[in-house]
């Protein structure tokens, strides 16, 4: 339990670099692992979902030298894995196990992956479906984990058009494709974020975009490279949001990556009135730059299907900032929020109810009418129900909270923030306990 407090009349201020964005550092270590030579990563973000990704290549016979967020991978090539002695933890990390489950299902052995409770209630035929295709095969009750992914190393070319909006399915698939015989064709249902393809290019392999369509080369010769993660958005979010609403704030978020199918959220923020300037963006394989915010009045905003992948992340937060928008706010078309870390949809109408909102709950989405004060209603504890993003825009909003507020399953933040609540005391010069 971590006590939270609480308003902050002088707003938030200061520069501040967040850490390495969890997708990227995600990929750096499985593209360095099944490369060919050595890939430094710096900036890596060593949380508890990256490091699962880290241990499993260990398991997986990768030698991995690892210091704060400095990571040196020494890659054995895509032919190089070895069979785990054990089934490997997939912890919390949805990333991690889809990713893993395409790229396990062109090795030459079975590898069983499990879960801890909220990740094996979360779905994995989205994965297993398509990569069947290419010819693996897969035990599991129900497409849930523990899953054993029956490895084949003669895997067939696919032709697959996506049915859900999923960077981790276009992902699991791009691995698996670069074991397959031939070229494969993966169509995506919307533009999904492309870290993937992007790391793909960047260490020797081949791989053509057009519009949706996606085409993937097998067997490509990956050499090791630098990597440098840029920061990420999604951490990166909790305190534009918090700067937008305490007033008098002014805060300069360095170096933050800005690849534009991550930055939804600074366009709908936009979308409602908020100002928010870039400096100093740079281009080494991901666009980064500077994010300068200071506060602003917000009015409300139509958030629909089209939006939704750009900001999938970042839902959490954006349906807080809509209680402190005027009027009505509707976001549709984001029924994925159900299959996270915890069903967002249902977890984020219970806490900020308890917190004054006046939120209806749609089968895909929510009805936010604001402005409601941020005041607690007969409870002075809010939960993260262990999901990080969760506890995270539950400590923006309670710097809004006058009075005591305290936030049950603080510790599910370590997931994607170790560092959290320190950058948050930096910026509002005292804000935790
Ligand atoms: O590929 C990735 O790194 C991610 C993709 C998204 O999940 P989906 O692919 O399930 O939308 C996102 O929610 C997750 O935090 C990270
Ligand atoms: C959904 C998330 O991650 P994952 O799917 O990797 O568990 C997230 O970080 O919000």
């Amino acid at each position: 339990m971590k006590a939270l407090s609480t308003n902050h009349q002088n707003g938030l201020h200061g520069v501040l670099q967040v850490p390495g964005d969890k997708s990227i550092s995600h990929r750096s270590i499985i593209f360095g692992a099944i490369s060919h030579g050595d890939t430094e990563v710096s900036h890596f973000l060593s949380s508890e979902d990256c490091m699962t990704t880290l241990h499993a290549f260990q398991a997986l016979g990768v030698s991995i030298e690892h210091s704060d967020d400095q990571v040196l991978v020494h890659g054995v090539g895509l032919k190089g894995l070895s069979q785990p002695r054990q089934p490997l933890n997939m912890g919390n990390s949805g990333t991690t196990t889809r990713l893993m489950i395409g790229l396990l299902s062109g090795q030459p052995f079975p590898t069983k992956l499990f879960g801890d409770q909220s990740l094996s209630r979360r779905p994995m035929k989205r994965v297993t479906t398509p990569l069947s295709q290419l010819g693996a095969g897969f035990s599991t009750t129900e497409g849930r984990l523990p899953i054993t992914v029956d490895g084949c190393p003669t895997l067939r070319p696919v032709n697959y058009h996506l049915p859900v909006a999923s960077a981790q399915v276009k992902s699991a698939l791009i691995l698996a494709a670069l074991q397959a015989d031939g070229w494969s064709t993966i169509i995506e249902k919307q533009q999904t974020r492309d870290h993937t393809e992007i790391m793909l290019n960047a260490f020797g392999g081949e791989i053509q975009k057009n519009g949706l369509i996606l085409q993937v080369k097998g067997h490509p010769q990956l050499s090791g490279q630098r990597v440098t993660v840029p920061g990420d958005m999604s951490s990166a979010a909790f305190f534009i949001a918090a700067a937008v609403l305490q007033p008098g704030s002014e805060i300069v978020l360095k170096h933050v990556g800005l690849n534009p199918t991550r930055t939804g959220f600074l366009r709908v923020l936009q979308r409602m009135g908020a100002t928010i300037a870039i400096e100093n963006q740079t281009m080494h394989g991901e666009f980064a730059g500077d994010v300068i915010v200071r506060s602003s009045a917000l009015h409300s905003v139509q958030i629909t299907s089209s939006d939704i992948p750009d900001i999938i992340d970042e839902l959490p937060l954006l349906a807080l900032m809509a209680t402190q928008a005027e009027g009505t706010t509707t976001i549709t078309g984001a029924e994925e929020l159900r299959v996270k870390e915890t069903d967002r949809i249902a977890v984020v109408t219970e806490e900020l109810r308890k917190l004054g909102a006046v939120i209806t709950e749609l089968p895909d989405g929510m009805i936010i009418k604001g402005r409601t004060p941020i005041v607690p209603q007969g409870t002075s504890c809010v939960d993260s129900h262990g999901d990080h993003r969760i506890g995270m825009m539950l400590a923006v909003a309670a710097l809004s909270v006058a009075g005591d507020l305290s936030l049950a399953n603080d510790a599910a933040i370590r997931i994607s923030y170790p560092d959290f609540f320190a950058d948050l005391d930096q910026l509002t010069g005292g804000f935790a306990r």
